[in-house]
């Protein structure tokens, strides 16, 4: 199955379709991401906050693939934001992980209400990581508008993603606007919902009239429009499926039927950014 590569504004690629591995155990990983690698996956998504870096970590080292052909992400965790928290944890991520350097490292949160809302300072460490190599490119998640203005205009140094939830739903327009000014690619965290696309009559009957599932059609709704997606599936036939939304078609018509379903705030499943302090 082949994934299309997106080019970041750094002048790298990432694969348009990733595993996201929120909720599989170190214990797990091995099997579970195995079968992901096993049936083409090569971009992996997991976060400090996760617990799981050493288990997604002991899949790509444990498989036949080569690391260069990997594209693996980590976050930083809310609670190391300052500079020298930050270096400790992205010292500890790449430990667990047993890598020598990390694809894309973002900061997980802004947390604009902690820190004296200086996130601008959490940046300025990543760059000093992608400066030295280790995180090859660097990027945000749940960043708003605004504080995506303040990145770029007190250092100049854009994002190269915005990982930000975005579905059907929740279609965060204002973001992913704001994400498009900068050449920020976008990122859709929850891109089917935690699964509510198989309960949707609008969804399951596209996915009906084309042979698709309804998973398939969110995630071609995704691309369709430049996103990067990782849903997660601990099941290999999920995960094979989820893949194969590369290879599917809709039509205009299909697509505004997506579109019509956007709630606004109240389609979001997750944390609002503005006001999420949450240090776990
Ligand atoms: N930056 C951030 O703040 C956040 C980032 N993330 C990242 O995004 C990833 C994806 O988001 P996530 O919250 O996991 O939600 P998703 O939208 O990816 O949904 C995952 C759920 O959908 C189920 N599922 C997977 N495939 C299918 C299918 N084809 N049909 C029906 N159900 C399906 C899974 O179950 P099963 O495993 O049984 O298949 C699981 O319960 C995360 O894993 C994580 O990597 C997530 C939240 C926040
Ligand atoms: O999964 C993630 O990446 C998250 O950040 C979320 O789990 C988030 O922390 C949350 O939903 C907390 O309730």
């Amino acid at each position: 199955m082949s994934v299309p590569l997106l080019q970041m504004n750094d002048g790298r690629t990432i694969p348009q379709i990733g595993l996201g591995t929120f909720g599989i155990s170190t214990e797990a990983a091995p099997e579970v991401i195995g079968a992901a690698i096993e049936a083409g996956y090569r971009h992996l998504d997991t976060a400090q906050m996760y617990g799981n870096e050493a288990g997604v970590g002991a899949a790509v080292t444990g498989s036949d693939v080569p690391r260069d052909e990997f594209f693996v992400t980590t976050k930083l965790h809310n609670p190391h934001h300052r500079r020298d928290d930050a270096l400790r944890a992205f010292d500890t991520s790449l430990k667990d992980l047993g890598l020598d350097y990390v694809d894309l490292f973002l900061i997980h949160w802004p947390l604009p209400t902690l820190y004296d809302g200086d996130f601008v300072s959490t940046w300025r460490t990543l760059i000093e990581l992608a400066d030295d190599g280790r995180a090859r490119s660097i990027g945000v998640s749940n960043f708003e508008p605004d504080h995506l203005d303040r990145l770029v205009a007190e250092t100049g140094v854009v994002p190269v993603v915005n990982q930000v939830e975005l579905n059907p739903w929740f279609a965060n327009r204002q973001v992913e606007q704001a994400n498009a000014r900068h050449q920020v690619l976008t990122e859709a965290w929850a891109p089917i919902a935690r699964g509510k696309v198989s309960e949707a009559a609008e969804i399951t009957a596209i996915a009906e009239r084309i042979g698709a599932t309804p998973a398939q059609v969110v995630l071609r709704w995704h691309l369709d429009q430049g996103r990067i997606v990782f849903p997660k599936s601990a099941d290999p036939q999920r995960q094979q499926q989820n893949l194969g939304a590369a290879s599917i078609t809709l039509t205009d018509a299909d697509r505004a039927a997506l579109d019509a379903l956007d709630q606004g705030p109240a389609g979001r499943q997750g944390p609002d950014p503005a006001t999420f302090d949450w240090l776990g």
